[in-house]
């Protein structure tokens, strides 16, 4: 099922009406119609499966690392729909020479971060859809988050910073290459 944006127009104004605001307002008339256009955009991956981006591989004999870092991400965090944004971290080591584009990962981030999210399951969800997809030799995911339910509303820690890891394949057991990508991700 596509987005019903008719449906979220009608959310809007019902929490417009119950915050006490007038639906009617001038300033206000199209905010219903501006949001449902939002949360279609900003929920898009609900309807986009991940696994698409390493459907297409490059036969290229490299068996190494592989690191796309600094990877910026919107999410919205599935507790109190309000935004989650920082950065994700993505490297794999292929195996059999199934190497994908690099902005497929990068891809893959973008369409696990909009749907509404914890920042644990972007995390995991993007290291074993490469890990499913690719076989490689070993996988780490890590993501770093400012959630805006923690600063604007609630606990209010603004600059507080959360930071999440998956680990998958020959990262779990070799504690060297760990160590390598978690300074590459560092630095
Ligand atoms: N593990 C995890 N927790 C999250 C994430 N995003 C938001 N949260 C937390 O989800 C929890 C929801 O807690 P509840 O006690 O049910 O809701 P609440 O009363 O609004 O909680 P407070 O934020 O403490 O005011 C809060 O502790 C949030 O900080 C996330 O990505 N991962
Ligand atoms: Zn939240």
């Amino acid at each position: 099922m596509n987005v019903d944006l008719d449906k979220i127009q009608q959310a809007v104004r019902m929490i417009l009406e119950a915050v006490g605001d007038d639906p009617n307002r001038e300033g206000v008339l199209d905010t219903p119609k501006r949001v449902a256009k939002m949360y279609a955009e900003v929920f898009e991956g609900m309807h986009i499966d991940e696994d698409q981006y390493f459907e297409t591989v490059f036969s290229e004999d490299h068996e190494e690392m592989v690191l796309v870092k600094d990877i910026p991400f919107y999410s919205m965090c599935e507790h109190h729909l309000v935004p989650f944004f920082g950065k994700a971290h993505v490297a794999y080591v292929p195996r059999g020479g199934r190497v994908v584009g690099l902005s497929k990962l990068a891809r893959a981030v973008d369409t696990v971060a909009k749907r509404p999210q914890l920042q644990e399951r972007i995390t995991s969800t993007v290291a074993d859809a490469i890990m499913r997809k690719l076989d490689p030799h070993g996988v780490v995911v890590v993501v770093e988050a400012e959630h805006m339910c923690m600063t604007m509303r609630g606990v209010k820690k603004p600059g507080s910073k959360t930071i999440t890891s998956a680990v998958r394949g020959m990262f779990e057991k070799d504690a060297a290459a760990r160590a390598e990508v978690f300074s590459l991700i560092r630095s």
